[in-house]
């Protein structure tokens, strides 16, 4: 992370309100960013961590007809359990909102507004699948087929969910109604679009791709390589944001128009609650803007907004993208259509008060550069053995023995060893070297580097004994247990952006406070009393 960059805007994709949330997306997307944010904080940078649910698209009105609710009653039941589970997960968002606000729906509509003034957006006649029997047109995901690339039966208007391939209605094989089920015919009507192609140039030069990971980079790559077309922006529906044009009605924008533009609309509600100023955070040049996202949302963070924000001008571009490819269940694809998914919500009922062993089981399955698996075996395994077995069984002697010879106060040490100085040292170091493994979002090795101090810890008491020791060596003991208090100290204070209930907790056990992670190097637990 550059220095220069004081004010960061994180992001993370706005989780979809027609559905609970799974550990998919809790992992691939809501922890690695809560991860980033909490380390930023302790680095003293100014940071806004924004959020919301995405509320518009066809999935929702499917949704509604499907569980025979009215679509505002499909958001406001999703958006609250989605909330609060992500609450429950301690995914620290300065601000949660929903683009079903209003100050959404009037950021968005000037926003379209100014590209419609301006004429950077193109209107155009086409003729488009129209449900004769519903008498509906048939955007996204209300129109059906067999996939042109894997042969998929039920590939959607906009995508294929099983080969992940984005698609065109038009694309679509032997087309059918997601609502009535029938052919539909085409039907003529008009559509805005933006043009692409005219970006592509500045795409190329703006954006700078140093940062981006290489799956990032693929998929942007094939995009531009495969030529860029204009893309529709509005939709011939009656749920989402009305464009905003007199005389223009039944048609809405489309989703992704809409969405991302969620960020900005989210950081104005946050801005006006909290009294402060929201284009720090938007229009700054040396504010680091960074999305995280899902493999699923590349294209339309690497090119659909980007283009948006250069169209409309004034607004900073984002530093980086930062996208992981997906988590699988039982090495099968997590799936909300067919139920096959950890919710949860669902998890918290079943194992109260245990969120960080899942936030920790799902770091060291983070699909970073592939998809990873979940499996319940492992999530034992790991529990007992190592969240268990080496930080808990490490902190617990510790802390235990701390009291029983020393009444809870941190002995002096007496003189040092050549073992002691090591440990020393190796704590000095590790600040550092996690700071720099989540600067450059290598999240899961950072765990890793932190669990080495743990294993270093247990190692060290086990070889030091000093249960058996405090009889004849009452010295060295005191030594024993400073160092293993030292080591304690530290991991209490690295363990705040990866576990931040644990942490918590540690903290109140060694009564000591969460430091700027620029002194945790330099820091020296002494004259303590724990708790
Ligand atoms: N299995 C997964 N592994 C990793 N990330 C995921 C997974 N499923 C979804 N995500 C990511 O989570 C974020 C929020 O997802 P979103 O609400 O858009 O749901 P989605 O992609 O429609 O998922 P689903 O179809 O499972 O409901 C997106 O960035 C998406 O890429
Ligand atoms: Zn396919």
């Amino acid at each position: 992370m550059s220095e220069k960059y004081h004010y960061n805007t994180i992001t993370a994709a706005l989780p979809y309100a027609n559905g609970p949330l799974h550990i998919g997306h809790l992992g691939g997307v809501y922890i690695p960013t809560d991860i980033y944010v909490r380390y930023l904080r302790r680095k003293e940078k100014d940071v806004i961590f924004i959020c919301g649910s995405d509320e518009h698209g066809v999935p929702i009105t499917l949704r509604s007809k499907k569980e025979c609710i009215s679509t505002q009653e499909v958001v406001d039941k999703y958006h609250s359990i989605i909330k609060e589970c992500l609450e429950k997960f301690n995914i620290s968002f300065d601000h949660f909102s929903r683009t079903s606000s209003s100050i959404h729906h009037k950021t968005v509509s000037s926003f379209f507004k100014e590209l419609y003034h301006k004429d950077l957006i193109i209107e155009e006649e086409s003729k488009q699948f129209y449900d004769e029997k519903e008498g509906q047109f048939l955007a996204d995901r209300y129109i059906l087929g067999v996939c042109p690339y894997c042969k998929n039966t039920k590939a959607f208007g906009d995508q294929c969910e099983r080969c992940g391939i984005y698609l065109s209605p038009n694309e679509l094989i032997s087309p059918r109604s997601a609502l009535s089920g029938i052919s539909p015919i085409l039907k003529e009507t008009f559509h805005w679009f933006l043009p692409l192609p005219n970006y592509e140039a500045f795409l190329k030069q703006c954006i700078s791709k140093k940062f981006w990971k290489t799956n990032v980079y693929s998929q942007y790559k094939s995009w531009i390589e495969g030529g860029l077309k204009p893309r529709s922006i509005t939709r011939d529906l009656n749920w989402g944001i009305p464009v905003p044009i007199k005389e223009i009605e039944n048609k809405v924008l489309y989703v992704w128009f809409d969405a991302p533009i969620g960020y900005i609309s989210s950081t104005i509600e946050w801005a006006i609650n909290n009294k402060k100023n929201w284009k720090i955070f938007w229009k700054n040049k040396c504010t680091s803007l960074i999305n995280f996202i899902g493999k699923d949302n590349i294209v339309f963070h690497c090119i659909i907004f980007p283009v948006m924000l250069i169209a409309h001008g004034d607004y900073i571009l984002p530093r980086n993208i930062h996208a992981n490819e997906f988590l699988n269940l039982e090495n099968k694809k997590i799936s909300t259509s067919r139920n096959w998914a950890v919710w949860l919500h669902a998890y918290l009922e079943e194992f109260p008060n245990q969120q960080d062993v899942l936030r920790y089981i799902l770091i060291t399955k983070m699909p970073e550069n592939k998809d990873n698996n979940f499996n319940w075996k492992d999530f034992q395994i790991q529990n007992n053995s190592e969240l268990v077995g080496i930080l808990g069984n490490f902190i617990h002697r510790t802390l235990i023995l701390t009291k029983k010879f020393f009444f809870g106060i941190v002995p002096s040490p007496s003189t040092l060893r050549e073992k002691d100085r090591k440990v020393i040292k190796t704590l000095q170091l590790i600040p550092d070297n996690i700071g720099s493994l989540i600067e450059n979002y290598h999240f899961k090795q950072a765990l890793n580097e932190f669990m080495k101090i743990a294993r270093m810890g247990n190692k060290y008491i086990s070889e030091e004994a000093p249960w058996k020791r405090h009889k004849h060596d009452y010295m060295r003991t005191k030594t024993i247990l400073y160092i293993s208090l030292q080591i304690s100290g530290m991991l209490t204070q690295l363990s705040g952006p990866f576990l931040p209930r644990t942490s918590e907790r540690m903290m109140k056990m060694l009564r000591i406070k969460a430091l700027p992670w620029k002194l945790l190097k330099k820091k020296n637990y002494s004259y303590l009393m724990i708790h």
